[in-house]
Order: structure tokens, then C-alpha cells, then sequence
């Protein structure tokens, strides 16, 4: 029989408030019963621009935003109301690399030691931790002497793949990506983009994609789900809501996205203020 659940993720119907601040105020409502899927060795997009809600649905993926309604199961098991001990426990399982690689990274700590840490937390012994660091390196494509430097040694681009090691380093089946490419260069960015898809194709981890990038968006998702407001406004195959946007939220958010060409940009601008009346906010 065949036990393997068909989605690694499930969030159901998900509201998130954060608690009011000062004596009147109201809980300020930031997920308003938001629901998305994730099917094992998928990547979904979760696009929208600032304060539309994407790190809030991440954290309340990784357990560091309580959800208000709704439920969020991991591989079939519900985790959105679970005790710190049970949540450390599924830290092997969900991981997460975020934004900014020179703040994510102990400073203190040699490379080699960042990535040995949570190996021998869970009970690996040192010289198998050692072993596996290698394999990371590799997997990551740093040279193995990067095990005996500081992050402050490394680019910017360097230091998100010593983020990357270290989120693979027990083998997640789900990776929240926060805006893991915004902090680095356009190269830097396509190189970085290209080990996510690799590093994808030969473990077979799930990624939770945020970016306010719909570039971004398109070059890793298989889906994309557009959030604005709390809410998802459209979500489908990656081609479709990229190129055949259907919901006039996405549509604008589509003709903000910068393109190289002036040309295509000024007709891009045009169109997107002939869009604007029908998606008034
Ligand atoms: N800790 C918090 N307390 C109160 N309000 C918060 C808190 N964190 C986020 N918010 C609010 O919740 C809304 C959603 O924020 P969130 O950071 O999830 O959006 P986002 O789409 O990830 O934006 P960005 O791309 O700028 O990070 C925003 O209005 C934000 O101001």
C-alpha cells in the first residue's frame, strides 16, 4: 500500500491576527482564511506585493505566527496548534531560508561549525556531522574549505548557499523560502535560483516560495498562488497565472514587474492604467 500523503502541506482555511496595540486598537487581521497546498517535490510561488501577507502565512507555516482559525497540516498531521516541544521535533522536517544572508548566519561561527550544529543536536555523531558537511558543501557548490571560515569571508551570494546547506542539512521535506534571492545581484540571483531547482531535482524537497518578484516567481514555481490583502486573489499552474492572468490584481501586479525593453515598459504602463478603475482599492 501505498502511505505516502499527497501533499506535504496543506493550510486550510488559515486567519492570522496580530494582537492589537494600545488600549483601543482592534487585532489586526493579516490572513483572512487562506488556503494553499503543497504536493511533495513541488515548488508554489506565493507572490503579492509588501504587506500583502507572504512572510505571515510563512510563519505560521514554521510555527512562528499563531494561527487564529483555520488548521495547517504537515504531510497529514495537523501542526498549526502544537506545544514547543512537538514543533521542535518537526524542525528536521520544515525548514526555512530567509531574506538576508549576513543577518541569518551566526557571525561567530566558523561555516563548518553552522552546519555541524544541528546535526549533532540531533544525535549525529561528529564524524558522520563532518561527513555530511562535505556532501553539503558540495551540494551547494562551496569548496570544502569554506568549513574552516566566518560568513563575514564569503559574498553575498555565498553566504545564502551556506543558508541553503544548512536548511538541507536534515534533510527537509519542506523549505519556506522567504525572499531568499531579493537581498543578492541579478547574477547572483539566477545562480542562486538555479541550485534551489537542483538541489530540488535530487532530493525531491517541496519549497514554499515568497517573493515580491513575479520574475522570480516564474523562473521556480510549478504553481503560484498571488496573495493581496490576506487573501489569495488567484492561484494556478505557474504558466497560467503568470502568462494568462485571469484575477486584475494579478494582471497589475504582472504589468508592474520591470522589463528591460522601454518600449514594452511604456506600453506596460499604459495598460496597467487602463486597468486601474476596474482594480480601484
Ligand atoms: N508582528 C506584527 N504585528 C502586527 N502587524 C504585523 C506584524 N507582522 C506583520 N504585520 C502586518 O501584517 C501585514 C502583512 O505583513 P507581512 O509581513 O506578512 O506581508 P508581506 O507580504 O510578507 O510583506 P513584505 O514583502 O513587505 O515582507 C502587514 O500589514 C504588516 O504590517
Amino acid at each position: 500500500m501505498n502511505t505516502t500523503p499527497a501533499h506535504v502541506l496543506e493550510v486550510d482555511e488559515v486567519v492570522v491576527e496580530y494582537a492589537a496595540k494600545g488600549r483601543r486598537a482592534r487585532p489586526f487581521r493579516a490572513l483572512h482564511g487562506v488556503s494553499l497546498d503543497i504536493r511533495p517535490g513541488e515548488t508554489v510561488g506565493l507572490v503579492g506585493e509588501s504587506g500583502s501577507g507572504k512572510t505571515t502565512l510563512g510563519r505560521a507555516v514554521l510555527g512562528l505566527a499563531a494561527v487564529t482559525e483555520g488548521e495547517i497540516r504537515y504531510a497529514g498531521r495537523v501542526i498549526s496548534r502544537l506545544s514547543a516541544r512537538e514543533r521542535r521535533a518537526l524542525s528536521a522536517e520544515i525548514q526555512v531560508v530567509f531574506q538576508d544572508p549576513y543577518t541569518s548566519l551566526n557571525p561567530a561561527m566558523t561555516v563548518g561549525d553552522i552546519l555541524t550544529e544541528p546535526l549533532l543536536v540531533s544525535g549525529t555523531a561528529r564524524a558522520s556531522a563532518e561527513e555530511r558537511v562535505r556532501g553539503l558543501l558540495d551540494q551547494v557548490r562551496l569548496p570544502a574549505d569554506a568549513a574552516h571560515r566566518l560568513p563575514r569571508e564569503f559574498s553575498g551570494g555565498q553566504r545564502q548557499r551556506v543558508a541553503i546547506a544548512r536548511a538541507l542539512c536534515r534533510e527537509p521535506r519542506l523549505i519556506v523560502c522567504d525572499e531568499p534571492v531579493s537581498a543578492l545581484d541579478l547574477s547572483t540571483q539566477a545562480r542562486v535560483l538555479e541550485l534551489f531547482v537542483e538541489i530540488q531535482e535530487r532530493t525531491g524537497v517541496a519549497y514554499l516560495f515568497i517573493t515580491h518578484d513575479l520574475s522570480v516567481v516564474r523562473c521556480v514555481s510549478h504553481r503560484v498562488a498571488v496573495m493581496h490583502r490576506g487573501r489569495i486573489v488567484e492561484s494556478g499552474e505557474a504558466t497560467a497565472v503568470t502568462g494568462d492572468p485571469r484575477d486584475p490584481y494579478t494582471r497589475r501586479l504582472m504589468l508592474a514587474a520591470p522589463v528591460p525593453d522601454p518600449e514594452r515598459q511604456r506600453e506596460r504602463r499604459e495598460r496597467r492604467r487602463s486597468l486601474m478603475p476596474a482594480a480601484a482599492e
